[in-house]
């Protein structure tokens, strides 16, 4: 039975749950099931905390596990990342009070607060600058102004919480992160594990496409499918009246209202957009 570690608590924890849910796998019932056995779809679903599922995965205790890349690279765990899951997205960012630093020379001899330590201290090796880390477990953007660092490395989304606390981002950013599902090297061909990847690629896939249908002229049929290429190819369908056609296509999400006034511009009428449920391309 695959086993898979799922973050109990945290911005991880409803998106990847959501995500499993689309999926088709079950889900628990109360922000207090530790464990949950899917019998249908042979898993075994574990909910941990977000920092410590790499530790897990890299133990091998689970075969597989969704975290943020940061955490990973946090963690130091030598697992691997198997799949980018395009939620949770941020950068991982150096701030420090509006005005005060401009690029990485200004951190040299500095305290730097930070929960991820270990990526800031490789990064800053990584880049030849030495300052010390103050580790802190959150709301890291009080720090500077409390006194017990001079300047901050955090997960910066809308950069809201910086500026709220008087903070400017500075240098360029040491990650850009999101959630990941990783594994390890030794169940990373496992076919249970495949079956996973597939089902949460489909999730993707149905969330990043819609599928579009209309009608157009036989005669302009060629002008609306090189709008519509489709994955493959459109499917062009007869309709009762001969000189009209009816056409079904893939599109990406975020290029749908172009695509549908593009159609409308080569004569295409009775543009239908629907959300796609779940998908295997
Ligand atoms: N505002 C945010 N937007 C996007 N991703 C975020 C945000 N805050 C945290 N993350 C991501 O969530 C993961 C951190 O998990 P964590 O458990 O720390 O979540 P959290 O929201 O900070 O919860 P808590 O602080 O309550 O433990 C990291 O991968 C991080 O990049
Ligand atoms: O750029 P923003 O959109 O403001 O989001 C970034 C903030 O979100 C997270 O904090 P969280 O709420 O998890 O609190 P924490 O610091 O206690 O982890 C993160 O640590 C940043 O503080
Ligand atoms: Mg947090």
């Amino acid at each position: 039975m695959l086993r898979i570690a799922v973050p109990n608590k945290g911005s991880l924890s409803e998106p990847a749950t959501t995500m499993l849910k689309e999926a088709g796998y079950r889900t628990r019932r109360t922000g207090r099931e530790l464990v949950l056995v899917d019998q249908d779809n042979d898993v075994e679903l574990f909910f941990l905390r977000p920092r410590d599922i790499a530790v897990y995965v890299g133990q091998g205790t689970v075969h597989a596990g969704i975290t943020g890349r940061d955490l990973l690279l946090d963690s130091g765990v030598e697992a691997l990342e198997h799949l980018p899951l395009g939620f949770a997205r941020s950068t991982f960012r150096f701030a420090a009070p509006a005005g005060t630093m401009r690029s990485l020379e200004d951190v040299v001899g500095k305290r730097v607060a930070t929960s991820y330590d270990v990526l800031v201290r490789n990064y800053l090796e990584s880049q030849g600058v030495q300052a010390s880390t103050v580790h802190l477990d959150g709301a890291v953007e009080s720090s500077v102004q409390l006194g017990v660092a001079d300047l901050i490395a955090d997960v910066v989304e809308t950069g809201t919480t910086l500026r709220a606390a008087g903070l400017e981002v500075f240098g360029e950013p040491i990650l850009s992160s999101e959630a990941v599902l990783i594994t390890t090297e030794r169940y990373r061909d496992e076919p249970s594990l495949a079956t996973l990847v597939r089902r949460l690629e489909g999730v993707m896939r149905a969330r990043s496409y819609v599928l579009i249908d209309y009608d157009v002229r036989m005669n302009d049929l060629h002008l609306a499918t090189a709008i519509t290429p489709g994955l493959e190819s459109p499917t062009v369908s007869p309709l009762q009246n001969p000189d009209w056609v009816a056409v079904r296509a893939m599109v990406p999400r975020k290029d749908m209202n172009r695509v549908m006034d593009e159609l409308y511009e080569v004569g295409a009428r009775a543009i239908l957009v629907s959300s796609l449920l779940a998908c295997r391309l």
